[in-house]
C-alpha cells in the first residue's frame, strides 16, 4: 500500500464521515439552508488564508522546482476564480464586510489555523504536504460524482465543480504521488510526524462539517 493510502486507512472512520456528511449530499440535491452555507462559507474564507499561507511554506521547502510550480499554479487558482466566488456567494448570501473579513471564529476555524500554523512553522515539506493532501483530496473525494447533476443555485454547483474539475483531480493525484514520493525519501520518524498531522487534518476536516450544522 501506497504512504497516502496506508495514511487514509488509517484515519478511514473520520475520512468516510467526512466525506459522506449530511452536507455533502445537500449540497448536491441543492438543498443545504442559507445559513448552514453562510456559517460554512464565512468560516471556510479564514480556512482558506492559512491554507494559502501552508502552499506558500510548500513552494518555499519542496526539494524541486517542478514541485513549486504545481503549488504556484494551484496558489494562483485559489486566489483567483475561487476567491471570487466566495465573494459572489457572500454577495448572494448577503453576507455584510465585517462578517467576510472578522467573523466570530469557531473551534474548527481555529483548529485549522493552529494545524496550518503548526505545519508551516516545522518547515517540513512531508508535514506540509501532508495538510495539504488531506485538504484537497477529501474535497475532490466528496465532489467527484461522475454524472451527478448539478444544482441549480451557483453557491451550491459551483462549490461543487471548484473541487472536481480536471485541473483539480490532476492537482490531488500529484499530491498524493507527491507525498508518497516523499514518503519514501524519509526516515521512520519524520513519516510518524507526517502521518500525525495528516490524522489532525482528517479529524478536522469532518469536525469542520459537523459544526455548521447547529
Ligand atoms: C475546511 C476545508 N478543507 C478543504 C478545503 C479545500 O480546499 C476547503 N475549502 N475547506
Amino acid at each position: 500500500m501506497s504512504f497516502s493510502e496506508e495514511l487514509r486507512a488509517q484515519n478511514a472512520e473520520n475520512w468516510r464521515a467526512a466525506t459522506g456528511h449530511r452536507f455533502v449530499e445537500e449540497i448536491f440535491a441543492g438543498t443545504v439552508p442559507p445559513e448552514v452555507m453562510r456559517r460554512y462559507l464565512t468560516q471556510d474564507y479564514q480556512f482558506i488564508d492559512g491554507f494559502v499561507a501552508l502552499l506558500g511554506m510548500a513552494i518555499a521547502t519542496a526539494d524541486r522546482f517542478d514541485s513549486r510550480i504545481r503549488f504556484a499554479q494551484f496558489a494562483a487558482m485559489i486566489t483567483s476564480d475561487e476567491n471570487t466566488y466566495f465573494q459572489r456567494s457572500f454577495d448572494a448570501l448577503g453576507v455584510p464586510a465585517a462578517e467576510r473579513l472578522h467573523p466570530v471564529l469557531t473551534a474548527p476555524t481555529t483548529g485549522f489555523q493552529a494545524l496550518m500554523r503548526d505545519a508551516a512553522a516545522s518547515r517540513d515539506y512531508a508535514a506540509c504536504l501532508a495538510v495539504l493532501t488531506v485538504a484537497e483530496w477529501i474535497y475532490l473525494s466528496w465532489a467527484d460524482r461522475p454524472g451527478a447533476e448539478l444544482p441549480p443555485d451557483f453557491v451550491h454547483a459551483e462549490w461543487i465543480t471548484l473541487h472536481n474539475n480536471d485541473g483539480f483531480r490532476a492537482f490531488v493525484d500529484w499530491l498524493r504521488g507527491e507525498l508518497d514520493r516523499v514518503g519514501d525519501a524519509i526516515d521512520a520518524e519524520s513519516r510518524t510526524t507526517a502521518a500525525a498531522f495528516f490524522s489532525r487534518a482528517v479529524t478536522l476536516e469532518r469536525a469542520f462539517f459537523d459544526h455548521i450544522y447547529v
